[in-house]
């Protein structure tokens, strides 16, 4: 390649890494894969190392892609926070065994192998034990202090075991969200009719940088620790460092290995390709290191990574197919959904026929025409994607995909909100599997918990006609359960006895059974809560309802279009006269004693026990009232971390208790 066009391409890849960099770090966002990420880095690396004069100080070759925001406190690091070198090849890593051998000369060295969780980096700072900061990789030379946020995690210490520790030292990991508690938002998400989260790395990323340390502890982080840095401190290796990490209560992963040689390490990265998809939280690699802190010295850094180190990425798996047609699901909410119908193709051991193709946008993206040869990829995630259409396979006759207009299943046209990607079939009660799926949706546990039926058993009273809406199932007779295919008289009795049962579920559990787009579950508490019984919310206003504490224009738009409805109320009168309850019990809150009958309670800060509802519920549960303002009224403050200094002020001044978690928690005798 000549200079000129060189030069050209460094300013292309530059811009586009920077791009995607911005994306990836603001808004946690990945438009691409980190894999094609990485092999364009890798291009721009090579073509800077060919011609050493085009290289520029702000590269992406030369810099942590990771920004500081606006929102925190910047906090500078004592010791710079650096990224990794990667590498998709076991030859490249061997050529890194070669590096660190020529580097370290005549003496023996062993590696510390790791798995890289798939998160973002945060540094925390400990003076006295205590914690006293946690701040985020930043672009390594400055980070975010997103303290508050970081206390948050349980399992991040406030004070270190022990008293054996040094003034000062950094333990330094990955804050993640675990895989089953991003597949719960997005559940919850789902039943919301929200926008889904991309993937766990994204809403980790995402969640720490949010300016509500109340919404951050809602969200489940967790975070494994890898590095115990500072100065001077009292170790050889990188193995005393995570032992001693593990010794203060640190969450470290017990999944690493210390290995003799390059051929361990190649052991050890073939041992978790696959069973690293058992654990709790994405991992994409395995993170290499050099174990001895000398020889780590010896060799030293570049601009952006240390030189004893290295990640190992797995490659998500790919192959290519053919498309042979498309297919539309419908669900619950009505949302239409896309399927590729793929020629079966095996990939990362499973035989793959079907991949999600989410919208029409995404078909557009791709340019996708049924008949195509298509890239498949299947990464971590269990839904493999299309990545890309082999368009020298292309048939020159085919035609774009037209998408559907009317509803696969009842005919009904289709429509699409303004701004939305998602297409809906609006015939809510008359469309075969949105009727089907608000059944599925009223039994499950966290609503009318009736575990006695099942999606096949909703199937067959849908298909015999007797089911078309919630109100039905108290009407159906033994005769009409027993007929269903499959079913004696146990089990019929059995399905009767449930439906009978769920009379006495909480109205807020019903309430959410409804499933009145937008209401979740805790929408549904609050909402219950707040107006006691169901006439009560059924007649009030989008203004009331905006007034309620975290009901926003979204949800109380929802719920007045609900009952707007006639046949909505026809079906809840029906539901009454079967004796379900639409009134809350004020019971229905469990007594765990009564140390602080009589009292009233505001609650303020971020709690290290307690997320912000759930210490309100404690209080309930011992006999305290919860306000939510200062008064002379009010008995105790509950003071977390990061409480306003204002409402300090105020409590002092009108003679309030100030008490803090500590102390609350031996008030109602939890610790
Ligand atoms: N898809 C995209 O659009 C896009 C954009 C930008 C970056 N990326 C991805 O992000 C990468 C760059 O991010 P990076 O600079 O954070 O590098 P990196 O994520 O590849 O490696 C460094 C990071 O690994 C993490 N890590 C996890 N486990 C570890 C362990 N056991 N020991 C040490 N570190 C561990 C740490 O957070 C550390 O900061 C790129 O290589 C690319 O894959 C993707
Ligand atoms: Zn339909």
């Amino acid at each position: 390649m000549d200079k000129n066009t060189a030069e050209q391409k460094i300013q292309e890849l530059s811009e586009k890494l920077h791009y995607y960099n911005y994306k990836y770090y603001q808004d946690s966002i990945s438009e691409i894969s980190d894999y094609e990420f990485d092999m364009m880095l890798k291009e721009l690396i090579g073509l800077e190392e060919q011609f050493p004069d085009l290289k520029t100080d702000d590269s992406p070759s030369q810099r942590i892609g990771g920004d500081i925001t606006k929102n925190f406190e910047t906090v500078e690091h004592k010791i710079p926070m650096l990224s990794l070198g990667n590498t998709y090849s076991k030859e490249e890593l061997d050529d890194f065994d070669g590096r660190v051998q020529k580097g370290i000369g005549e003496e023996e060295y062993e590696y510390f192998c790791e798995l890289k969780f798939d998160g973002v980096a945060i540094s925390l700072h400990y003076e006295n034990g205590k914690l006293i900061r946690g701040v985020t990789r930043g672009d390594g030379s400055k980070g975010d202090d997103i303290t508050n946020n970081a206390k948050t995690i349980r399992t991040i210490p406030l004070r270190v075991r022990g008293d054996k520790y040094p003034e000062y030292f950094e333990a330094r990991g990955e804050v993640f969200l675990p895989r089953e508690a991003f597949n719960e938002i997005n559940r919850e998400r789902e039943e919301n009719g929200e926008a889904l989260l991309a993937n766990p790395r994204n809403a980790a990323s995402g969640t720490i940088k949010m300016q509500d340390s109340g919404l951050v502890a809602k969200r489940k982080l967790d975070c494994y620790l890898y590095s115990y840095a500072g100065e001077d401190l009292p170790i050889d290796s990188h193995e005393e460092g995570i032992k001693q990490l593990e010794k203060f209560g640190f969450n470290v992963s017990q999944t690493y290995r210390k290995c003799k040689n390059i051929n361990e390490v190649f052991e050890f990265i073939n041992q978790w390709e696959v069973k690293r998809h058992n654990l709790p939280v994405d991992t994409d690699g395995i993170v290499i290191k050099v174990n001895s802190l000398d020889q780590q010295e010896q060799l030293g850094f570049t601009a952006k990574s240390p030189r004893w180190a290295i990640a190992y990425k797995y490659k998500a798996e790919s192959s290519t197919t053919v498309l042979k047609e498309i297919t539309y699901q419908v669900g619950r909410t009505g949302a239409v959904t896309p399927v590729a119908n793929l020629e079966p193709v095996s990939l990362a051991g499973t035989t793959v026929k079907r991949a999600s193709l989410h919208n029409a946008n995404e078909i557009a993206r791709l340019d996708l025409r049924v008949g195509d040869t298509v890239h498949v990829e299947k990464g971590g995630e269990i839904i493999p994607k299309i990545t890309a259409v082999d368009l020298t396979k292309r048939d020159l006759g085919s035609s774009e995909v037209e998408y559907i207009k009317n509803c696969p299943e009842c005919g009904t046209e289709l429509a699409r909100a303004e701004g939305e990607a998602v297409h809906y079939c609006p015939n809510k009660k008359g469309c075969p599997p949105q009727i089907k799926g608000s059944i599925e949706h009223y039994i499950q546990r966290k609503a009318a918990d009736i575990d006695s039926m099942g999606e096949r058993t909703i199937h067959m009273l849908y298909e015999k006609g007797l089911v078309r809406n919630i109100a039905d199932l108290y009407d159906l007779t033994y005769e009409d359960v027993f007929e269903l295919e499959g079913f004696k008289d146990l089990s019929t009795q059995n399905l009767l006895n449930g439906i009978e049962e769920s009379k006495q579920i909480p109205f807020e559990n019903i309430l959410f059974g409804l499933g009145i787009r937008f209401v979740g579950k805790t929408v549904a508490e609050k909402l219950g809560v707040h107006f006691k019984n169901i006439d009560n919310l059924a007649k009030s206003s989008f203004e009331e309802l905006i007034e309620v504490p975290e009901i926003g224009e979204r949800i109380a738009q929802s719920v007045v279009g609900y009952f707007q409805d006639e046949d909505n109320i026809a079906v809840i009168e029906r539901l009454k006269s079967a004796g379900l309850q639409f009134e809350i019990k004020e019971t229905s809150i469990e007594q765990k004693g009564n140390n602080l009958q009589g009292m009233s309670l505001v609650v303020s800060g971020v709690f290290e026990h307690y997320g912000r509802d759930e210490i309100k519920e404690v209080i309930k549960q011992y006999g305290g009232k919860v306000v939510s303002a200062i008064s002379g009224k009010v008995d105790i403050l509950v003071a977390g971390e990061n409480m306003g200094p204002s409402k300090r002020q105020k409590a002092e001044k009108m003679g309030v208790k100030i008490i803090n978690e500590v102390e609350f928690r031996s008030l109602i005798k939890e610790n």
